[in-house]
């Protein structure tokens, strides 16, 4: 791979000695990971689960297919592996209220959603709209439910979360310079000064997340650079403005800690943990957690109300009645004729840029429910009454937006469709035809 001379530079006096295994490791092929989806009703099928990643729990080494019924029905997550690592030291638990500040596309949220067993708030909020739309979309493909999606920078979040988070991951927007390998793109961006830049943004970025962690609280930073000035020297920084102190990172073979001499020589930097792709199987990352003092006491706020009327709230109540089982989330909340879960502890939503509340359960008809894709990818197949299962040549009709047919004596009504003992989508039975609702925008030709 050509590297810019300046940067190979930079790294051989940073590095000394260490420095060309550094550098030869930027022309070996990308690590590929994956973790399954603890969330979902079944194991995937199609990949090995032969190889673990150490610090990642569901996670293994391996190449994931897009276009699969394991992809397409949340059951597997792409996920490089040193990544991963982000999710477990930030170790958020079932009922804590936990925000991802930087999200896009995912892949940590998917992580954190899957350790707090869909339990509690979990805040996934991505500035740039389109991202967050991808976002959105991923979370409901792995089934996530206990998330609100926004969109919205930081500095617009504060007073509606002061003081709130239990635990808070901000997975900064960087240089990239690990992701040189996998995507060589990235290199273009950069240049002697490209770090800086980014660090300035981070520290930015982190005076926001400091308003939002309560007293006590944890925070989390990553990156997926090896750019001291946006690593040690931030956490430097953070250190040297704001009541916080380190906590050790564990590391596994082959990680280091951060490097004190990067920085302003303070030892608590030690405490954070460094991934080498030369050293560790995985791109590179770099991880730090902070604990925040305790003083001050967590913020109370003004939370959001349901503003479901009784009508609605009945066409939701038959629909759930006939074709669901034990599954009735007790607070409602509409956006247009879009009916949501939500979780009751969030803010009011009125000031927030919001691209989804909370589980997306459908859309209200004049006098009908229609269930969504991601209610059908939320909902385990006990969940729900009627089911028809589809060949893996059916499921390639359907995701292309094929109607498929069905036994004319089944009755009318909603199915959940299951492929490979995965729920993928709900359709509905019309005399003998599964008619197609799978999201129009998701829909793809698998050859
Ligand atoms: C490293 S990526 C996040 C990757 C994500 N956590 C994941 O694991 O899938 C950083 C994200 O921060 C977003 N971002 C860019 N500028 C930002 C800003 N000023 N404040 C907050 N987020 C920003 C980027 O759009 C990008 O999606």
């Amino acid at each position: 791979m050509k590297l810019p001379k300046e940067f190979c530079q930079k790294y051989q006096k940073l590095m000394g000695d260490h420095a060309e295994a550094f550098l030869k490791s930027f022309d070996r092929e990308p690590t590929q990971g994956f973790r399954i989806n603890p969330l979902k009703a079944h194991t995937p099928i199609e990949e090995k689960l032969d190889d673990p990643i150490p610090w990642a729990k569901w996670g293994y080494y391996g190449k994931v297919r897009g276009r699969t019924v394991d992809h397409q029905s949340g059951a597997v997550y792409d996920q490089e592996p040193s990544a991963m690592y982000v999710g477990t030291v930030v170790d958020p638990k079932p009922g804590e209220k936990v925000l991802d500040l930087c999200a896009a596309p995912g892949s940590k949220t998917t992580y954190l959603a899957s350790l707090m067993n869909n339990q509690g708030l979990l805040v996934a909020n991505e500035i740039i709209p389109k991202r967050a739309k991808v976002l959105a979309s991923n979370l409901e493909r792995f089934g996530v439910t206990n998330a609100l999606t926004l969109n919205e920078p930081p500095h617009k979040m504060t007073k509606s979360f002061k003081r709130y988070f239990d635990k808070i991951l901000v997975d900064a927007p960087c240089s990239g310079e690990g992701m040189f390998r996998k995507n060589p793109e990235a290199i273009k961006y950069w240049s002697l000064d490209y770090p800086k830049k980014c660090a300035e943004r981070q520290r930015k970025i982190l005076n926001q997340a400091v308003k939002m962690l309560k007293p006590g609280g944890t925070l989390v930073y990553s990156t997926c650079t090896f750019a001291p000035e946006e690593d040690e020297q931030v956490i430097a920084w953070l250190l040297d403005n704001y009541d916080f102190k380190t906590v050790p990172v564990k590391k596994y073979p082959g990680m280091l800690g951060g490097q004190p001499q990067w920085a302003n020589h303070n030892p608590e930097l030690k405490n954070a943990v460094r991934i080498f792709p030369n050293r560790v199987k995985g791109e590179g990352h770099f991880i730090a957690k902070l604990q925040k003092g305790t003083q001050g006491s967590p913020k109370k706020i003004k939370t959001q109300r349901s503003n479901v009327p009784h009508r609605d709230r009945d066409l939701w109540n038959q629909f759930a009645k006939k074709d669901l089982v034990d599954f009735q989330p007790k607070n409602l909340i509409e956006f247009g004729r879009q009916l949501y879960a939500y979780n009751p502890d969030i803010p009011n939503l009125k000031k927030l840029q919001v691209v989804s509340p909370g589980l997306h359960l459908g859309t209200l008809k004049k006098n009908r429910f229609e269930p969504s894709y991601a209610l059908a990818l939320a909902l385990h197949p006990d969940q729900v009454k009627h089911h028809v299962t589809i060949s893996i040549d059916e499921w390639k009709k359907y995701v292309h937006g094929d109607t498929l047919p069905v036994d004319p004596k089944l009755p009318k009504g909603w199915y959940q469709l299951i492929c490979w003992k995965q729920p993928i989508a709900f359709g509905k039975v019309v005399q003998g035809t599964i008619k197609n609702f799978f999201p129009k925008g998701l829909r793809f030709l698998v050859r």
